[in-house]
């Protein structure tokens, strides 16, 4: 039940407002990039990680990685304009035809637990994803005003990791490319082809770090997994 992450990490980080990538923004003096590497680094399971990053990143991520001892990282490719292009690159650079997991590297706190349910799942179905049950009433709402509330039984919040049989992701990327498709998470892609993807159940922690609140939240759940440990 191994697995190799896609690990796309080639994004400005605009709504976090830090003036630059916030994967570097640092949790407990540590980068929110190298949290994030640490879950796989630590995981036996992972056999290999593909970054996706920005060229002018590249040389800083490069020294990070030493400096952090990350040893898993086979393969650095350049990211692009969107991240489902970033995980596209990650694609075609990974070595394995295996189970893929696609993870935001803004997500730092994901848990062991989840990972190998996910690539179990997968591995039987074809295609997995992280997600939990949404907790607020949801509306669709047009020019401001409430067109429909949505049945909030049937309603989840979708995550990352997300994974997948290399031939299904590979077939979903290559569709999307070829027709101009965008989507916000592979599963996206992979519902298009027609393709059953599975929910995981996870965990409210695993939050993407995406604006300044998200940074606060990271260092409680930091400091209560540490308090897990003990
Ligand atoms: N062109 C892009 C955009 C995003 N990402 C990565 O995809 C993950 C999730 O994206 P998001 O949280 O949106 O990051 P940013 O795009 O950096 O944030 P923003 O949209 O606020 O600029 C992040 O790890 C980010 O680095 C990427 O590799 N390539
Ligand atoms: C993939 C994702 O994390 C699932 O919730 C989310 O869609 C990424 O969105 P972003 O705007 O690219 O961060």
């Amino acid at each position: 039940m191994v697995y190799t992450v896609l690990l796309p990490a080639a994004g400005s980080g605009k709504r976090m407002g830090a003036g630059q990538n916030k994967l570097f923004l640092e949790l407990r003096k540590v980068p929110i990039l190298i949290h994030t590497l640490r879950a796989f680094e630590q995981d036996q399971k992972c056999q290999e990680i593909v970054l996706a990053v920005k060229k002018e990143e590249q040389a800083f991520i490069e020294k990070l990685l030493a400096e952090h001892q990350i040893t898993k990282v086979v393969a650095i490719t350049e990211g692009g304009a969107e991240r489902q292009h970033s995980v596209y690159a990650c694609l075609k650079a990974s070595p394995s035809k295996g189970i893929l997991l696609v993870h935001d590297a803004a997500r730092p706190f994901i848990r062991q637990e989840v990972i190998h349910r996910l690539v179990q799942v997968a591995e039987e179905f074809g295609a997995a994803v992280a997600a939990v049950r949404a907790k607020d009433t949801m509306k669709k709402v047009e020019n401001g005003i409430i067109q429909e509330t949505v049945d909030r039984d049937s309603l989840w919040i979708i995550q990352t990791p997300q994974a997948f049989k290399y031939d299904v992701l590979e077939q979903a990327e290559r569709l999307a490319e070829k027709e101009g498709f965008l989507g916000t998470d592979e599963a996206m892609l992979v519902e298009r082809l027609g393709e059953h993807v599975h929910i995981v159940e996870s965990t409210y922690d695993n939050v993407k770090m995406t604006t300044q609140e998200d940074l606060l939240f990271g260092e409680v759940i930091l400091t209560k997994r540490e308090q897990e440990e003990q």
